[in-house]
């Protein structure tokens, strides 16, 4: 685990500046990760170890339960912030999470919520002290093994297969919408834009 940190979202440096092939095989990736960990038939817990906001947060949804640490860190999925907007897929992600008026709202501002706001609006399940984060995760893990995992199985599909078969089906066509949406030139400006705010917030 990297401290303070959970997942910084997607390398933007991965489609910034890039050829069409390679945003593309990016995007691709992205949905494998995605459908691999959504579908998983395995108990996922992510243990939210520090700032996990965009495709962190995204990571994070995916999983069956969240654990957040307590301190200065967000979560939230802030694509609007940075001049890009979030798929359709992130979107069913954050609904299934938090519902439709929460994500409305969410989504518009870019919101990125601190653990105690995010565990308010049910975006994680539990906020932990951050050195007990793992603990926290193993112990509720244990409460999700001793269900019989064939029905927990069952109905982890009946509750998630709508979002995976609507992803399946239109994977071409999310790629394609991904490509063309971040290669325009007022997308890239933005995205240099933001790399560079980030360094700059460093030094
Ligand atoms: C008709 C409809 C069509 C629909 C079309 C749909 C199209 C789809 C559009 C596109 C969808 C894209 C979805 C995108 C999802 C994402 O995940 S984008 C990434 C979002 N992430 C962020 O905004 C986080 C940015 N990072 C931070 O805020 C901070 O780094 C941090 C996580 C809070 C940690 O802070 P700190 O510890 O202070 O670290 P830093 O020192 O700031 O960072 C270290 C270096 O890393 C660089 N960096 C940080 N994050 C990223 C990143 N995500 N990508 C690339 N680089 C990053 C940062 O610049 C530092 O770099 P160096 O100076 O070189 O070390």
């Amino acid at each position: 685990m990297v401290p303070n940190i959970f997942s910084a979202g997607l390398d933007i440096t991965e489609f910034y500046q890039k050829k069409p092939e390679e945003t593309d095989a990016f995007w691709r990736t992205l949905q494998d990760v995605f459908l691999r960990l959504y579908g998983s038939k395995l108990v996922t817990i992510a243990a939210i170890s520090g700032h996990s906001p965009a495709g962190g947060c995204l990571l994070a949804m995916a999983c069956d339960y969240r654990v957040m640490a307590t301190g200065k860190y967000t979560i939230g999925l802030n694509e609007t912030l940075l001049g890009i907007i979030a798929p359709f897929w992130f979107i069913e992600t954050m609904k299934n999470t938090i519902g439709h008026r929460e994500t409305e709202k969410s989504l518009q501002l870019g919101k990125l919520y601190s653990p105690e706001q995010a565990e308010n609006i049910g975006l994680v399940d539990q906020i932990c002290p951050p050195d007990d984060v793992l603990g926290c995760a193993r112990k509720e893990m244990v409460k999700w093994l001793k269900i019989p995992d064939h029905a927990r199985i069952l109905t982890k599909q009946l509750m998630r297969n709508e979002l995976i078969n609507n992803l399946s089906s239109k994977r071409k066509e999310d790629i394609y919408n991904f490509t063309s949406f971040v290669q325009k030139d007022s997308i890239q400006r933005s995205l240099g834009l933001y790399l560079e705010s980030l360094k700059k917030k460093k030094s």
